[in-house]
């Protein structure tokens, strides 16, 4: 079109329809501009509350780990707590309170088991006035974070994938948490100023098929038996490296199938405890020619003071600037109870505990990385660390069905679950 002729056409158009439909392009594009804009504005002031609210709940988490940090002793100590939701991480953390030392808790609260027996923990532990991040051992940042508002003497790593048969199951999460999560929290450790001293859960499994018996600390511990066991080996080394490039202070404890009161549902005595109150079957695995498998059963209250004691009694790490600059202590312990019991027996107290008769089905041990029995030698711990552990089967098993009946809400006169 001419250009005179295309002037003409905008200025006098030659149909009345032309004129809504110019009129109407023109005002849609203004009305679309100032959508346009209306939209921007929103954003823009929806991400300064957004910038707001995080940077208050920033500053109320910050006044939260302070407070939670803070020492309440001489001579105390403020420790970081990994897998403080978890079952080992809740008792330490609170023995560590309540004798006043500062805790922060860290934990991810992952799903492997029921994640509201976690959040339960974590009230439990909250109104003992300790605060858990929710983050994961992974998230550097997060981790760097945290030590830069606390100036933490130790660590407590009690974060991992847990459960030896579950690794057939997802192998990956093993690696995550107990190879991966490990080195990212080792490498904070080591960039801390100071650095602080490491205590970590390591576990009776890495003695795999080790038939010397009890195990002692200098037995041979390379041939695990599951992917769970060869994490907690590699943890073992992967430590000694960080001590020995860097003088992270390391103490290792091998723990003996702890249990208790807040315990693991995933654990033997635990998920026959909700089988037999539900009168449904529980399997039980029978070693090669039928003999009863064994564990070395360590009761939670012990594993504590075990903890506490390691804590206490760890030396200083003695890197700066990320540098070693002297010899630190490289630890390891058993944790034990020095007495197994065989999984029937375990049974049997269970009934005796529930008054109700077990539907047992017994079959051979499959081979998920199961071992036979483990059987713990503690004279080193009882030595270095005055560990001393009181508590057999039948008395930490009463404890443990009380609290489950007491959670769980189990009436015992109805048979049946009242909180349910
Ligand atoms: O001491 C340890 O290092 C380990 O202790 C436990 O592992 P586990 O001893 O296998 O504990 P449970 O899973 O409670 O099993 C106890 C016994 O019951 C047996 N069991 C387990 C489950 C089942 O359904 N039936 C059964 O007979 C097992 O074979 C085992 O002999 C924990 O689950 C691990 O996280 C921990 O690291």
């Amino acid at each position: 079109m001419p250009h005179q002729l295309q002037l003409e056409e905008e200025l006098f158009p030659s149909t009345p329809g032309k004129i809504k439909r110019r009129t109407l392009q023109r005002c849609f594009t203004s009305t679309s501009t100032m959508f346009l804009w209306a939209l921007f504005l929103i954003a823009l002031t929806a991400s300064y509350l957004a910038f707001l609210t995080n940077s208050n709940r920033y500053l109320y988490h910050e006044k939260m780990i302070r407070s939670s940090a803070e020492i309440r002793r001489s001579n105390g100590m403020s420790v970081l707590v990994t897998g403080a939701a978890g079952f080992v991480g809740s008792h330490v953390a609170l023995a560590l309170k309540k004798r006043g030392d500062g805790v922060v808790g860290i934990d991810n609260f992952n799903d492997y088991y029921d994640p509201s027996l976690k959040r339960s923990r974590r009230n439990m532990l909250e109104d003992n006035k300790i605060f858990i991040v929710e983050g994961d051992i992974n998230d550097m940042r997060m981790l760097a974070k945290l030590f830069e508002v606390v100036k933490f003497t130790h660590v407590m790593h009690l974060a991992a994938q847990a459960g030896v048969r579950y690794a057939m199951e997802n192998p990956n999460s093993y690696i995550h948490s107990n190879i991966a999560g490990l080195v990212t929290l080792l490498e904070q450790c080591k960039a801390a100023e100071p650095q602080p001293a490491i205590v970590w859960a390591s576990s009776s499994s890495v003695y795999g098929l080790n038939e010397k018996v009890p195990f002692s600390e200098a037995d041979r511990t390379d041939q695990p038996a599951s992917l769970y066991a060869a994490t907690k080996k590699a943890g073992e080394e992967i430590t000694h490296t960080y001590n020995h490039i860097y003088g992270l202070s390391i103490t290792g404890l091998r723990f003996f199938t702890v249990y208790g009161p807040w315990g693991r549902p995933d654990m033997a005595y635990f998920s026959f405890t909700k089988n037999i109150l539900q009168g449904k079957p529980i399997t039980v695995y029978r070693g090669k020619d039928r003999v009863d498998l064994a564990r070395d059963f360590t009761y939670i209250d012990d594993i504590v003071k075990g903890c506490v004691a390691s804590l206490d009694t760890a030396g200083k790490s003695t890197g700066t600037g990320g540098k070693k600059k002297g010899p630190a202590p490289y630890r390891i312990f058993n944790l034990g109870n020095t007495s197994p019991v065989t999984v029937p027996t375990l049974v049997n107290i269970l009934e005796k505990n529930l008054k109700i008769k077990a539907k047992k089905n017994v079959i051979e041990m499959p081979g998920n990385g199961d071992v036979p029995f483990t059987h713990a030698n503690i004279s080193l711990a009882q030595r270095e660390l005055g560990y001393n552990p009181t508590t057999d089967l039948p008395t930490g098993l009463k404890k443990f069905v009380k609290w489950y009946m007491s959670y769980y809400g189990f009436d015992h006169v109805k048979g049946s679950y009242v909180n349910s």
